[in-house]
């Protein structure tokens, strides 16, 4: 079992921003989603996390090993999937993934071509092996960088944002894949769609400007607001009056009406009870009023 031990870091860069706000995090094998909207400071915590950056206080060990004072050792466990990563026009699949092989250290011809063929088969990509990656689709693109990122056997990989721009079947097809990797390492998922954490996760947490909100297991923050979400349609006009009214935590249309959410122990008129998703934890966090 791999250990990522994140405790009260702090990080302010030197325009002034506190981009991380004392956070501390116990993270284990499986898929941890870490949830929170643009500019929350995902990306700053992972760069800190894999030892790209320093923090100014606190401590994060990977496996027991300090990663501020040796970040080598978290780096050669480490498997990275940015949101775009560069491909090489004219190379096939295999090849681009044999030099990366080589870049990662794997120095040895036979146990890198059989490193690279068996990720190809893991990812449901040998039959396009010959294929250059520049012709794919965002959702082979994307399982050919999880590919790269599990080159040399890393026992932590990071995603960032994976299923931007994927089709609803792609995203399907990706997301199995990173739940049948994440049984033997760890996968931090780094996104703002809630789905894919409800979907994926066993335990996440919510960043919002530098500090953690939230952090648990879906199922169980879903559970604590049992009873407590109540759901109207209104017309679009009758929107301000009821965010001054109630405690609006979302708003959607459907079918050119607008349903709203609202989080309150006391049962409001004429609106009906609702079971609870992810997404009413994700909003009730971000928008903490009278919660
Ligand atoms: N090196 C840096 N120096 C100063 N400010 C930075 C630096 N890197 C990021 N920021 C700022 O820190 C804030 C958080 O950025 P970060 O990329 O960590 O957020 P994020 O949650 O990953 O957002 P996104 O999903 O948009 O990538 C932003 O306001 C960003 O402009």
């Amino acid at each position: 079992m791999n250990h990522l031990s994140i405790k009260n870091i702090s990080k302010t860069y030197n325009t002034g921003l506190k981009v991380i706000n004392n956070i501390s995090l116990d993270i284990k094998n499986g898929v941890f989603g870490l949830l929170g909207p643009n500019g929350a400071g995902k990306s700053s915590l992972m760069k800190t996390i894999v030892g790209l950056q320093h923090a100014d206080s606190g401590t994060i060990t990977f496996n027991g090993a300090d990663v501020s004072a040796n970040p080598n050792e978290i780096k050669k466990h480490l498997g990275f999937l940015p949101q775009d990563f560069g491909v090489y026009p004219k190379t096939s699949a295999y090849d681009l993934l044999n030099h990366m092989a080589i870049l990662k250290g794997v120095t040895n011809a036979n146990e890198r071509k059989e490193q690279v063929l068996a990720l190809l088969e893991k990812v449901n990509l040998f039959q396009q092996r010959k294929k250059e990656v520049y012709t794919f689709s965002g959702g082979m693109r994307q399982r050919f960088g999880v590919a790269q990122a599990l080159l040399g056997n890393p026992k932590i990989v990071i995603v960032d944002e994976p299923t931007a721009g994927l089709d609803p079947e792609e995203r399907n097809r990706f997301n199995n894949l990173l739940s049948e990797i994440g049984t033997e390492i760890i996968i931090i998922l780094s996104t703002h769609l809630v789905e894919d954490v409800h979907n994926l996760c066993a335990n996440m947490a919510v960043m919002h400007k530098g500090s953690i909100l939230v952090q648990g297991n879906p199922a169980d923050l879903i559970h604590k607001l049992n009873n407590r979400i109540w759901q109207k349609q209104i017309n679009k006009t009758e929107l301000a009056y009821y965010q001054n009214e109630t405690n609006v935590i979302s708003s959607q249309f459907t079918a050119g009406k607008l349903n709203i959410r609202v989080l309150t122990d006391n049962p409001p008129f004429n609106f009906q009870s609702v079971p609870p998703m992810l997404e009413d934890v994700y909003f009730a966090t971000l928008n903490p009023v009278n919660t």
